[in-house]
């Protein structure tokens, strides 16, 4: 895709190195594999997820997650465990699969509001709200649904994930800030940053 294209679609090459990065790391973050704890595993990936969305924004950090679940959908094994293929949008873990894509965006919108650089509290708000609440939103009735077991008993159910996803949550705001503070020019959605907006956020 030339530079003329990329950029009537208000993504230059820039941003999709930065999409293909964080879709790597998403990735990447399958490889330990995952913890079975019942129908759906408990990932690391979901800590790209909120990686993504933070740093990259809400429609960039969106992309990255979908150009995961597309390569999977391809048959890609990109997802911890090794696994790909059209069938997992058909598995109980499925809801959550799409939240990840609201997750992303709803973060990226968290931390953005009203900001041009990243705050250790939107952060964190933006990765217990779209990293946690929304994907649980789009997860929880897929489940419930696909395994037939009672809403209710789903949610207490998806419990287990709570421990793990509110460390990855607090990772979140660790890796994001430091970033922040190394390489601002990281971040896709703030305004090219100035030492001293970097230095305000030491
Ligand atoms: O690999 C898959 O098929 C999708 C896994 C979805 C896992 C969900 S995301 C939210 C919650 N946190 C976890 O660590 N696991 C679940």
């Amino acid at each position: 895709m030339n530079a003329a294209v990329t950029r009537a679609r208000g993504l230059d090459a820039s941003d999709l190195a930065r999409i293909a990065i964080f879709a790597a790391l998403i990735a990447v973050l399958g490889l330990p594999g995952a913890i079975n704890v019942g129908a759906v595993p408990i990932t690391a990936q979901t800590l790209g997820v909120m990686l993504a969305g933070a740093v990259l924004g809400a429609r960039r950090g969106a992309l990255s997650v979908i150009v995961v679940l597309a390569l999977v959908a391809i048959g890609l094994p990109l997802l911890s465990g090794g696994r790909g293929g059209l069938g997992v949008f058909v598995a109980p873990s499925a809801g959550y699969l799409i939240g990840w894509v609201f997750g992303a965006f709803v973060i990226g919108l968290i931390v953005r509001a009203g900001a041009n650089r990243p705050t250790w509290w939107r952060v964190a708000l933006g990765a217990v709200v779209g990293g946690i609440l929304v994907i649980y939103l789009f997860g929880i009735p897929v489940q419930s649904a696909l395994t037939q077991l009672p809403l209710g008993e789903t949610i207490i159910a998806s419990a287990v994930f709570l421990p793990g996803d509110l460390i990855k949550a607090a990772l979140t705001v660790v890796i994001t800030m430091a970033l922040w503070r190394a390489y601002p020019r990281a971040f896709a959605w703030s305004t090219s940053p100035t030492q001293a907006s970097v230095n305000a956020a030491r």
